[in-house]
């Protein structure tokens, strides 16, 4: 598991690391800086043969001094550098003025107050278009409020109604960008505007964002990965050393985990028989309605669950029986007779909504909840524990909720609702705070979807699986997709996995599954897919 930082552990570890005496401050910018320069050669090879033109946007503060050491960096090979600083250089903090002041030493020039620079000679538009590349280190980690009017000039200057700037690196976060929501501070203006023209949400879209340590929560949520194009990350020397495991262990809130390849050994199957493995029962809609259930049993049978059975009602075994083979099915027409079969204490992973109906899945819900098995509520059963008159009071630990955006809307209006608010200050609330605390209230895991699923259980821990960047798995977006993950949570919890981790191996066997198979992938591709998942994770 890869850690993403907040803003706030990333200081704490900055600041930790400097405390100990093994690094300055001063050294850390040193090494921000190179890491760029190094990052934009390694993304741009070409610009290393020869020299160029840059423009550097400097802030005011830290993020501007790696600014200031990018400008000197690539003016010992010979570029031409231009310099803006946004801001008081008297006001800049320490490690940020002495690099402000070695530029200057070097013979460097500063533009100041580019507000008026731009109304009067449109000076940074100008040397913007003669650039190769324009360096972004306005603000990163310290952003605490929008960009306001800064944000409109910079609109102008760029000139970026049409498009996005050619080869614009962004140092650490896009700036504007929270670094622990990935939403834009104040930009709903410009996100409704440029979603019409089918642009970035802000002039700070960057070709590639370098960041330091570790990527930052605000990369992979929301809006991210919009704005930073492409994230590199960069070691600063805060990994080395023997310092860094008691660093960890001070960090000020809960860690925040990216969901990583799964071990083989954790996937593989080992001895035993089927049953070894769970049985998993996966509960069918009416006539018509069929399809769901029959996606998600596929799933949980090729995720590895022993065996599974499709509880049809009876006017829809026909359809059902005429569909399946493996997969086995029982009839279970009413809520008792649900408890009837549940009696059998093999079945231990349930799984109730896909096609279910909301009504039905009403009826079925307490007596769902009372077998307290491993269980996974989706779709048609997230609906109804919304009108439920007993609200979560049901759920138990065991529990796995899985709702899309619209979902987690009727299950918990007021957190929705928070999440909604247009972000004013930094940190704004995020899809992982909003995680977070639904789960805390449902008592049981949440894994909430989207490109950037975030799953969260009461007990704090919390994961992003995000299908972004090179993980980016658009084919997703395709009816009967969710159907699956609720079967692959249900298979994975059949055959042992705790829920959390059911539901982050699920997330990121999904996504796996979905860039596998590729373009022109349907729902039921993705079951069919995972033999060739697991045959190159070597379980
Ligand atoms: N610490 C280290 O050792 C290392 C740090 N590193 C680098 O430092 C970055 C973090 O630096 P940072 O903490 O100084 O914050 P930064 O993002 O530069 O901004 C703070 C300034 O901006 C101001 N401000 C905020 N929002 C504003 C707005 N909307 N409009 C106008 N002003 C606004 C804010 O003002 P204030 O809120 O205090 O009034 C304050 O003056 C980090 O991202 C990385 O690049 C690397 O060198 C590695 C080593
Ligand atoms: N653009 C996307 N990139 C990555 N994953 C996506 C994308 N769109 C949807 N998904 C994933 O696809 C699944 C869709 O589930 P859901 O909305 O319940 O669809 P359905 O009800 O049709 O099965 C979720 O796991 C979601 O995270
Ligand atoms: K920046």
């Amino acid at each position: 598991m890869t850690e993403l930082l907040t803003s706030a552990q990333m200081r704490t570890i900055e600041q930790a690391a400097i405390a100990s005496g093994k690094v300055t401050g001063l050294e850390l910018m040193e090494r921000a800086g190179q890491g760029v320069v190094e990052a934009v050669f390694e993304e741009w090879p070409e610009l290393a043969q020869s020299s160029h033109k840059a423009v550097v946007l400097c802030g005011p503060g830290n993020n501007g001094g790696d600014g200031f050491v990018i400008a000197r960096l690539l003016r010992q090979r010979g570029w031409a550098v231009e310099v803006f600083l946004y801001g008081d250089p008297a006001k800049l903090p320490p490690d940020a003025k002495v690099n402000y002041e070695r530029w200057g030493a070097g013979g460097g020039h500063v533009h100041r107050d580019w507000e008026t620079i731009y109304k009067a000679e449109q000076a940074l538009r100008l040397h913007m278009l003669g650039a190769s590349i324009t360096v972004d280190a306005l603000f990163g980690t310290g952003l605490t409020r929008p960009l306001g009017t800064l944000h409109n000039e910079l609109w102008h200057a760029f000139d970026l109604d049409t498009g996005p700037i050619h080869r614009l690196v962004s140092v650490d976060l896009p700036s504007g960008l929270c670094g622990d929501s990935g939403r834009l501070l104040g930009m709903e203006k410009f996100a409704v505007q440029s979603e019409a023209k089918g642009v970035a949400p802000s002039a700070l879209a960057a070709t590639l964002t370098v960041t330091f340590h570790c990527r930052k929560v605000g990369h992979v949520l929301a809006q991210g990965p919009i704005m930073c194009g492409k994230v590199v990350t960069k070691d600063i020397g805060l990994s080395s050393g023997p310092k860094l495991p008691s660093v960890v262990t001070i960090l000020p809130k809960g860690c925040v985990f990216d969901v990583q390849a799964p071990f083989s050994g954790c996937i593989a199957k080992g001895t035993g028989h089927k049953y070894t493995h769970g049985h998993a029962l996966i509960l069918s809609g009416l006539s018509g309605k069929t399809g769901a259930a029959r996606l998600a049993a596929r799933a949980a049978l090729r995720v590895g669950a022993g065996l599974v059975t499709l509880g049809t009602p009876h006017e829809a075994v026909t359809e059902v029986s005429a569909q399946i083979t493996a997969i086995m099915l029982t009839e279970i027409d009413a809520p008792e007779i649900l408890t009837r079969v549940l009696s059998d204490k093999r079945l231990n992973a349930l799984c109730i909504g896909p096609g279910f109906g909301v009504e039905r899945a009403g009826e079925f819900l307490p007596h769902v909840l009372a077998a307290k098995r491993a269980t996974v509520l989706d779709a048609d059963a997230l609906a109804a524990l919304a009108e439920s008159e007993t609200g979560f009071a049901d759920l138990h630990e065991n529990c796995v909720l899985t709702p899309h955006a619209g979902e987690f809307k009727r299950l918990f209006p007021d957190i929705a609702a928070k999440l909604a608010e247009p972000p004013t200050k930094g940190p704004a609330y995020s899809k992982v705070d909003a995680t977070r605390e639904a789960a805390k209230r449902a008592g049981c895991t949440v894994l909430f979807k989207g490109p950037d699923t975030v799953i969260a259980s009461p007990n704090g821990r919390c994961s992003i699986n995000a299908a972004v960047y090179e993980r980016a798995a658009p084919w997703l977006a395709t009816a009967g997709s969710g159907d699956v993950l609720a079967g692959l949570i249900t298979g994975l919890m059949a055959r042992g996995f705790a829920p959390h981790h059911a539901a982050e191996t699920a997330a990121w066997l999904h996504v796996e599954a979905a860039r596998s198979f590729g373009p022109g992938l349907i729902a039921e591709d993705l079951p069919e897919e995972l033999p060739k998942v697991f045959r190159a994770l070597g379980a």
